[in-house]
């Protein structure tokens, strides 16, 4: 069996202090840390040199790889992916630049772009203009992302998260269209949920741009806090020899933090018991 690399989402740990969630998370197993940069201050270029070096050192003081960043655009205000406001798309580059030095300076290496309300289609405007725009956007993050190495992972998400770009198909597509190597695709388990029953068949499918994965469920709790299995998509990631993270992002705190973070650790190892 493949032994891979298990991460977790910092926000899962809501108001917990850092050294309190790493402590609970390194005694559990993890060993990546990804960052949604909201937890850290609600606009990255705030985050200061000093803080940056420090939140790493006491991320990697405390067994860790940071993985990178993920929500991208969360809790931010004045960026968009698909508008046709050009000012607005430009303000988005620079911010996704400015986030792909943060990764770096944090130690990471993957930026996952979900970010559903700020992607969606709006009004009006045509799906195909939508992904012309996306493109422009990100076409202008790549310089950064060759100067930090780090790549971006563009999300698909279920059409329950927003209208854009809801299959890997179309993910693939907008990736053809910005034509770098240091932009792949993120494969998310609740999201590949609305797209298909077979995940480890989609799994299989678009393992050669496969950057990065979570772990969750369509009933927004960890890997096998609801229906589905996660047998055969270990499988499939041991098959296609996976070397990224397994990182888990859970979006329902309901069951608690040392709950959500404890069973999804147990679920993982349990669904690949022969
Ligand atoms: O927007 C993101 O990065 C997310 O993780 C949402 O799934």
């Amino acid at each position: 069996m493949a032994g891979f690399r298990y991460g977790i989402c910092n926000e899962t740990f809501q108001d917990w202090p850092l050294d309190k969630a790493l402590d609970l998370a390194r005694r559990v197993g993890y060993t990546g840390w990804e960052v949604a940069p909201f937890m850290l201050a609600d606009d990255a270029r705030s985050i200061t040199a000093q803080q940056r070096s420090d939140y790493r050192r006491q991320v990697e003081g405390a067994g860790f790889e940071v993985i990178g960043l993920h929500w991208l655009l969360a809790k931010t205000e004045g960026y968009y992916l698909t508008t046709d406001n050009a000012a607005v798309r430009q303000a988005t580059t620079e911010y996704f630049c400015e986030l792909a030095r943060l990764c770096k300076d944090l130690g990471g290496k993957v930026m996952v772009l979900g970010s559903p309300q700020q992607r969606n289609v709006p009004e009006g405007a045509s799906m195909e203009q939508a992904y012309e725009f996306a493109a422009e956007v990100l076409r202008g993050v790549v310089p950064a992302l060759e100067a930090n190495d780090v790549r971006i992972a563009l999300e698909p998400l279920g059409h329950e998260e927003g209208n854009f770009m809801n299959t890997q198909a179309q993910g693939r597509q907008l990736r053809e269209m910005i034509g770098s190597e240091h932009v792949g695709l993120h494969l998310d388990v609740k999201a590949m949920s609305d797209e298909t029953d077979d995940i480890a068949g989609l799994i299989r499918e678009n393992a050669d741009l496969m950057l990065h994965f979570h772990a969750n469920d369509p009933n927004r709790q960890g890997p096998g806090m609801g229906s589905v299995d996660f047998a055969p998509i270990f499988e499939a990631l041991g098959a296609v020899e996976y070397q990224g993270w397994v990182s888990v992002e859970v979006f329902d705190y309901a069951p608690g933090i040392e709950t959500l973070v404890t069973e999804s650790m147990k679920n993982m190892l349990a669904a690949q018991k022969p």
